[in-house]
């Protein structure tokens, strides 16, 4: 399966001239894998995920399972890359159905799946369904809720059935329950073989689900790897500026607590770098 990995390596991305993120070289990411990818506001995170989606400028590599997707054309791109932003537009005269049908053709032809004699309306319906929204199918985007509305951009996310998924933060307008059932929706796509990509501020969130976490600190990647790697009182201090700590629950899934600011000495100590 490493052929089909995500490659990155020495990747940045920026706008106009500025680079936001730099240097950024991950371990190969294999289908299957789902990566959390947090850090602090402002680090970067969102300017990646849109880097990786082909949607602001770039520099490095960026290979898809033999696929160079920073020199990839926007329409071959499409077809392989589901990108949900961090908010969907409310000013859009479309019922949700209407929205993702908007969305399965706006990459017709590309997606490797595309062409399977299933009708657009009826592929839109199931990605609906699996997000779970289907019952506003018909009302216009500016009537839903703020989590409502998260549901069908991520139903327009991964209607194309994406090798490689970019979620930012799906979870953000999510009750408990949503995001359980968003976060079960997103490791179901990458066990179906996808790469999955998401953006989370939730650390017991992306403990509990995801394979593998990245976390970005001013522009950088700090570290990466399994969520017991990660997720230390030492990253907490460096890259968040808080005193916690990190405890496995009756359940065996991570807990990060935290218990207040960390001190400037206990910043430091951790971060002899920044001194
Ligand atoms: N369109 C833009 N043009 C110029 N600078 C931008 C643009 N969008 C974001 N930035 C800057 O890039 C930096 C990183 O922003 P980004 O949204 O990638 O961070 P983030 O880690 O996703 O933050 P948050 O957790 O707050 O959503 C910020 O300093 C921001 O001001």
């Amino acid at each position: 399966m490493t052929g089909a990995a995500l490659r990155i390596e020495d990747f940045a991305a920026g706008y106009r001239g500025r680079d936001i993120v730099t240097g950024v070289t991950m371990a190969p990411i294999a289908p299957g894998t789902l990566l959390a990818l947090v850090g602090p506001n402002a680090a970067g995170k969102s300017t990646l995920l849109k880097g990786l989606a082909g949607l602001v400028r770039t520099r490095g590599r960026l290979v898809l399972g033999g696929v160079d997707l920073a020199a990839a054309s926007a329409a071959r791109r499409a077809g392989l890359v589901g990108f949900m932003p961090q908010a969907l537009p409310r000013a859009i005269r479309l019922t949700a159905l209407e929205s993702v049908v908007g969305a399965l053709k706006a990459g017709a032809g590309l997606a490797p799946d595309d062409g399977d004699g299933r009708a657009p309306e009826r592929r839109a319906a199931e990605a609906l369904e699996r997000c779970g929204v289907l019952g506003v199918a018909m009302t216009p985007l500016e009537a839903l809720s703020g989590g409502q509305r998260q549901l069908v951009s991520l139903a327009q996310a991964v209607v194309r059935a994406p090798r490689l998924l970019l979620l930012d933060e799906p979870t953000s307008a999510l009750d408990p329950r949503h995001q359980n059932a968003v976060m079960t929706l997103a490791r179901d796509l990458a066990s179906e073989g996808r790469i999955v990509v998401v953006v989370l501020h939730d650390l017991g969130l992306a403990a509990r689900f995801a394979n593998r976490i990245a976390v970005l600190r001013a522009g950088r990647l700090h570290s990466e790897g399994p969520a017991a790697m990660v997720l230390t009182p030492a990253m907490l201090a460096e890259v968040y500026g808080v005193e916690g700590r990190v405890e496995r629950c009756s359940r065996g899934t991570l807990q990060v607590l935290v218990d207040g600011v960390a001190t400037p000495a206990a910043q430091a100590s951790q971060n002899p770098a920044a001194m």
